[in-house]
């Protein structure tokens, strides 16, 4: 098991970033009303272990996509991990690597794709906000796969940023240095302009963001790359059928982390819903409020075919750059581990919704 809860982690970031890029990086939307829901539904669900099964040698390993993991987690797409430490996206590439974890890069990542390519040793995907320039995207498209980069993941639950009032109170811009190298600054400049009551992220975003898009658009997308396609943000039933008949390959059950739609579901409410609507015709990934390994366990039986972890990675970026990414994500497999031997299930295949009850 870890030295450091990531209770710890968390507390030594928060007393070492400044304040408003803390709130930046932990707040929410609107009234914050699911930063505490995510956590609280998989809080809900209990497991039931069962016994004398034979768990002499358990096997976390897992493949999501065609990615050879060492267990079904990877890293949610976060912006600017230089604001957590100087390294940003290249220290978090390095511990992916080391873990065994899925990395996705955000198209807002303050380390170049090639940069971050360098130092993977594992399996990295690019996640993209639609812009209204689709120029920039099919750029980055090229460059991703030019580097290696093996998915892209499109995210649907920001039409544009939804308003954060940390960030608006503390008119948060970013600091000097730091900014989404992979893009034109014309693209998503967020610096030296921020004023009190508003964020430049939210006022870029608005500016560059296309909230027009539809499924229809996709196949534009679809016939300009062979990557697999993944979105990002889907929380009912009907989206993942939709998504489903479009062949996208991949789809991410997630609430943005409860920065997107205040009073939305958590995620793991929605998941059994999209499980069955896809009926295997697509990878399930489930993301927000993953902190235990119990919670990878109960996303697997939830339907999950892996998760991603969101801010705890940045807490230990902050903490220790590429080792303190390394120790979070190492403990939570460890955790992972050990729920496997205690639930008498010694393989990923081996959660199942009998593994779990709500309580
Ligand atoms: C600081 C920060 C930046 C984020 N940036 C992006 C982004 O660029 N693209 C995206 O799709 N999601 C972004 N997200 C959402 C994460 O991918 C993910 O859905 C969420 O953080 C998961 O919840 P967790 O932090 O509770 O683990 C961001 C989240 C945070 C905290
Ligand atoms: O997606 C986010 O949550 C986010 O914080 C962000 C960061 C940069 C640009 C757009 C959104």
């Amino acid at each position: 098991m870890a030295a450091l809860t990531l209770d710890e982690y968390r507390s030594v970031a928060k007393a070492r970033l400044p304040r408003p890029v803390w709130d930046f990086l932990e707040g929410g939307s609107g009234t914050e009303s699911m930063l505490t829901a995510g956590r609280e539904a998989l809080d809900r669900i209990r497991l039931r272990p069962r016994c004398l099964v034979d768990v002499s040698a358990c096997e976390p390993a897992a493949s999501l996509l065609g990615a050879a993991l060492a267990a079904p987690l990877g890293v949610a797409p976060m912006a600017y991990h230089q604001l957590a430490h100087p390294d940003g996206e290249v220290a978090t590439a390095r511990a992916a690597g080391a873990a065994g974890a899925l990395l996705t890069v955000s198209m807002f990542a303050s380390r170049s794709l090639e940069d971050i390519a360098a130092a993977a040793t594992g399996p990295l995907w690019l996640q993209l906000y639609w812009l209204r320039r689709r120029e920039p995207m099919l750029e980055l498209i090229r460059r991703a796969e030019g580097a290696g980069y093996r998915a892209l993941v499109l995210t649907v639950d920001a039409p544009r940023v939804a308003y954060r009032p940390r960030d608006a109170r503390n008119g948060f811009s970013l600091p000097e240095g730091i900014r989404a190298v992979n893009v034109d600054p014309s693209v998503m400049s967020a610096s030296h302009d921020g004023k009190a009551g508003e964020s430049a992220i939210a006022r870029h975003s608005k500016e560059q963001f296309d909230p027009s898009i539809t499924w229809a658009d996709l196949e534009w997308l679809r016939e300009r790359t062979p990557l697999p396609l993944v979105l990002k943000g889907v929380l009912t039933g009907e989206d993942a059928e939709l998504a489903a008949e479009h062949g996208v390959e991949g789809l991410v059950v997630s609430n943005h982390g409860g920065r997107q739609l205040d009073f939305a579901r958590p995620a793991a409410d929605a998941l059994p819903e999209v499980v069955k609507a896809v009926g295997g015709r697509c990878a399930v990934i489930l993301d927000g409020a993953i902190r235990h390994g119990a919670d990878v366990a109960k996303a697997l039986c939830l339907g999950a075919d892996a998760v991603l972890v969101g801010r705890p990675v940045l807490w230990g970026l902050a903490h220790s750059g590429a080792d303190g990414v390394s120790a979070v994500l190492g403990g939570l497999l460890d955790e992972f581990a050990e729920v496997m031997a205690l639930m008498g299930a010694p393989r990923v295949a081996d959660f199942k919704s009998s593994g779990i009850v709500h309580s």
